[in-house]
């Protein structure tokens, strides 16, 4: 993974240049990208120098050569990554000032009371008149953090407070990110269910598969709040905008392509799901052992959902053995999954989209020259096809109509809004889906959310301007 990092160097002007400098960092191949005078001295001078690198090893090798230099001193060396989480991303902030006496007996104690009074007579008051309208808790037990695996809720806080931010930026929602220390499955339920009072909706994130379904399953049945699993949902909903974008450029159709799905996990068997329901007929699953085929049974539930509806040609093998003639590769498993010999023995214009976070399925930069279209999780590729495009969106459309719940119509509906957003004219190979920075993508989603709620009759508020 590429990486940044801030070298504040102390350099003696009588034995060094900045020029030799700039060359060493440029003969270990670092890219310098900013440089800040921060003491001019008459002997001295101290620089932070920010230089890319291609990952950890290149880094060292690049201080390694600069630490050669006679004259050079390196003080500290910082990694942008951190910097940017020191102190974590997300502080909360009151909508309102308090400046004097009248304005604390509006806000807090004695007005407050009768605010309290009126939701106590009536509930659906919380929705106007407290954080519950724009709220979201964005909930995780830290058991599958990205493809990190089981690290812990204390682990996963920068995911989640990273979500939080991205809700807040792209959809004006307030998010809570809030790490559980419990892997019990009616713990967390339990748990969530209690905390519920104060949010509008659910996102729960990165809780590793088969639990996930269940508490899921059971939130959505005990709560009249919206419950979106991300990593399933949103992970479906922007993996099938992609796709039908991907296929508009190869001129296949749902209906004729071979699409494997590897890693059936959260997001495996959601996208699944999604491919299943636009008219994929032709998905082969596979997960650790090999495809999934309805002649065997297995422990986890939705893995025998998926067998009996899925690979309709009952093949059996490894994902190496099956991926012959394949039309898509979809990887939401880990790294390294899918080799290059396999992209090779695709069909022609072959489309792959290696989901893995951080570390795809294949390296983008192997696969390319193989593949027609070629998407991955990480923004610092083309089509990023990441849950990020989709949760403020959907949260956004639910929240404003107060729905109950965020079902099917609703996310096929925000796969379409994401889909069109790339006009005919803009569609191409590095572009099937719209940017995470592209403005219009929120709104949209919203709209055709708010519709899909609104037709399915689970809002219970129509904003003013679809009455
Ligand atoms: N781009 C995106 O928006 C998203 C990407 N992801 C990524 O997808 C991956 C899976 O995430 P979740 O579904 O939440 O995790 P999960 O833990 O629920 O599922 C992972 C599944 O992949 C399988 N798997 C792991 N290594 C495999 C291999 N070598 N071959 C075949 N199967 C293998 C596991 O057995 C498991 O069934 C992670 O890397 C995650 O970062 C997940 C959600 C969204
Ligand atoms: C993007 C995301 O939610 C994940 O990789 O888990
Ligand atoms: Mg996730």
């Amino acid at each position: 993974m590429a990486l940044s990092v801030i070298l504040r160097l102390e350099m003696d002007k009588n034995k060094v240049s900045f020029g030799q400098l700039a060359t060493t960092i440029s003969e270990a191949e670092g890219d310098i990208v900013a440089i800040d005078v921060i003491h001019q001295g008459r002997e001295t001078t101290t620089r932070d120098v920010t230089v890319n690198v291609r990952n950890q090893d290149h880094s060292e090798h690049m201080i390694d050569e600069v630490k050669k230099l006679d004259g050079v001193k390196l003080i500290n060396v910082s990694d942008r990554t951190f910097l940017m989480h020191i102190g974590g991303k997300l502080e909360m902030k009151p909508r309102l000032p308090i400046k004097n006496r009248d304005d604390l007996s509006h806000v807090y104690t004695p007005g407050v009371a009768r605010v309290c009074t009126a939701i106590h007579e009536d509930e659906s008051k919380a929705f106007s008149l407290t954080i519950k309208r724009n709220t979201v808790a964005v909930v995780s037990d830290g058991t599958a953090v990205l493809g990190l695996g089981d690290i812990g809720p204390r682990a996963a806080m920068p995911v989640m407070e990273g979500k939080a931010v991205l809700f807040k930026q792209m959809a004006e929602i307030d998010a809570y990110p809030i790490c559980l220390d419990t892997t019990d499955t009616e713990e967390i339920i339990r748990t969530i269910k209690a905390i519920a009072p104060g949010f509008g909706g659910i996102n729960l994130e990165d809780i590793s598969s088969p639990r996930c379904f269940e508490i899921e399953d059971r939130l959505k049945e005990e709560l009249d709040i919206p419950v979106f699993h991300d990593d399933q949902h949103g992970t479906a909903v922007v993996l099938l905008a992609g796709l039908l974008n991907a296929l508009k450029i190869v001129e296949k159709k749902l209906s004729d392509v071979k699409v494997v799905v590897t890693g059936i996990g959260a997001a495996g068997v959601a996208c699944t799901k999604m491919l299943l329901s636009a008219g994929i007929e032709n998905v082969i699953c596979v997960d650790r052992h090999g495809t999934l085929v309805d002649t065997e049974t297995y422990d986890n539930p939705m893995w025998n959902w998926c067998a009996s509806r899925t690979n309709p040609d009952r093949v059996k093998g490894t994902l190496h053995e099956i991926i012959e003639g394949a039309d898509v590769f979809i990887g939401i498993s880990g790294p390294g999954v899918l080799t290059v010999e396999d992209v090779k023995r695709m069909a022609e214009n072959p489309i792959v989209f290696a989901l893995a976070n951080p570390t795809p399925e294949i390296d983008p930069e192997e696969a390319e020259p193989h593949v027609r279209v070629m998407a991955t999780g990480r923004s610092d590729y083309p089509n990023q096809i990441n849950n990020v495009l989709c949760f403020p969106g959907i949260f956004r459309g639910a929240l404003d109509c107060r729905a109950t719940t965020i079902n099917e119509e609703m996310k096929l509906a925000a796969a379409q809004a994401i889909a069109s957003t790339v006009t005919d004219d803009e569609l191409n190979e590095s572009y099937i889906v719209p940017s995470v920075f592209n403005e219009e993508v929120a709104p949209r989603i919203r709209e055709a959310v708010i519709r899909a709620a609104i037709e399915t009759k689970v809002a219970r508020r129509i904003p003013k301007e679809f009455r």
